[in-house]
């Protein structure tokens, strides 16, 4: 036997001896999850098991305290699957999501809840709410903006008629990929499927490499995968997830055309959401049409140092001279500072309603 065999063996004598010490710390912990499911329940018949404030700090903690060679959001990812399955022994989480399966959507409520959630597609936002506001299930996830693309107003419609709540964001990378089945002719490609946003996301590089096909806008990117499966002229511009559910080949790799091209998704429930430590409130303001409304909204948000992270302007619907803003900033409402805020801006506003304190996106 060489050295170096000689070495492997003896290095993989250590990592089974390291698996078997990270198997019993697994098992360890997930009894612990079990023993909290019981002290829960103990305090309230109806305990909520799912809490994002303490995933927010637990996700923290592991980023912090690591010191490689894995890098933070890749350990982060790891413990996130940990937690996920630590849950799913408390209880299984039931979320809804805007499908069908293999859209963006379902990554996001993927990467947020981790694999062992059971995830649930809907046919449409306002299904996901309904869902949730109903108790068919625990959560939603719904697409709010995309930062090529801007606002997903249908999401913020839907809130203004909802009493539903966010407890929570996740932030995902969008990568659009060009794909064919395997009956495809590639040098034949004379349609191509997907969703009106991907195509706008991808504008330039279709214009550069494919100006000739024709591009016909399908309802999600799923559905493009699905319909190229049949079509032997066809490809379809869709992400990972509805690549490995059709088996579809990639003919290009990452054609959007802004590289950082991400979508900010919201989880959804019924739940108030304690503070994490590093969080964000949602709020909609409806103010009466008259000189310096705008200015009188944001005043307070200026002289309490209060960072604003978005701001959206609907019309309303209830009436023709009202605005509805949609406002997100850093904070939580139990802060101090915060709870002035919004008790100014209550006094300002025709209407205000605080959607939700959540913790900023970890992953
Ligand atoms: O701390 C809790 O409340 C738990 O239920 C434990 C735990 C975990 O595995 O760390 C599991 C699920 C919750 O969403 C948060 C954390």
């Amino acid at each position: 036997m060489s050295d170096t065999s000689i070495n492997l063996d003896e290095l993989r004598q250590r990592i089974d001896q390291l698996d078997s010490d990270i198997l019993n710390l697994i098992s360890e912990r997930a009894s612990c999850a079990q023993q909290v499911a019981h002290v829960k329940l103990a305090e309230d018949k109806d305990a909520v098991f799912y809490r994002p404030e303490r995933e927010a700090q637990v996700l923290r903690r592991i980023m912090a305290l690591n010191k490689g060679p894995l890098d933070s959001e890749e350990m982060a990812r790891l413990f996130r699957e940990i937690m996920s399955a630590c849950l799913a022994l408390e209880q299984p989480v039931k979320v809804a999501y805007l499908g069908p399966e293999g859209t963006f959507t379902q990554q996001a409520a993927l990467k947020h809840f981790g694999e062992s959630a059971v995830s649930l597609p809907m046919a449409a936002i306002d299904e996901v709410f309904r869902e949730v506001e109903a108790g068919a299930v625990h959560y939603g996830v719904v697409p709010v903006e995309n930062s090529t693309e801007g606002v997903v107003n249908h999401t913020l419609d839907t809130f203004m008629d909802s009493s539903i709540k966010i407890c929570g964001e996740v932030v995902l990378r969008i990568h659009h990929h060009l794909l064919v089945s395997e009956t495809t002719r590639r040098d034949k490609v004379s349609r191509i499927y997907s969703h009106p946003q991907s195509f706008a996301q991808c504008r330039k590089w279709l214009d550069a490499h494919f100006p000739h096909a024709e591009r016909v806008p399908v309802s999600s990117n799923a559905e493009a995968a699905k319909l190229v499966k049949t079509e032997w002229h066809s490809a379809a511009i869709a992400g990972d997830m509805a690549a490995k559910l059709y088996g579809l080949d990639y003919i290009a790799e990452k054609i959007e055309d802004s590289p950082d091209n991400s979508t900010r998704f919201l989880i959804i429930g019924n739940q108030d959401v304690p503070m994490a430590g590093e969080d964000k409130t949602s709020i909609v303001v409806a103010m009466r049409n008259q000189p310096g409304t705008l200015h009188a909204l944001l005043e307070p948000f200026h002289r309490h140092q209060i960072d604003l992270t978005r701001l959206e302007t609907r019309p309303s619907r209830t009436g023709v001279w009202n605005y509805v803003f949609f406002i997100d900033f850093k904070g939580h409402r139990d802060e101090p500072k915060v709870a002035a805020v919004l008790e100014e801006v209550q006094l300002r506003a025709a209407e205000l309603r605080v959607l939700g304190s959540y913790p900023i996106g970890v992953l």
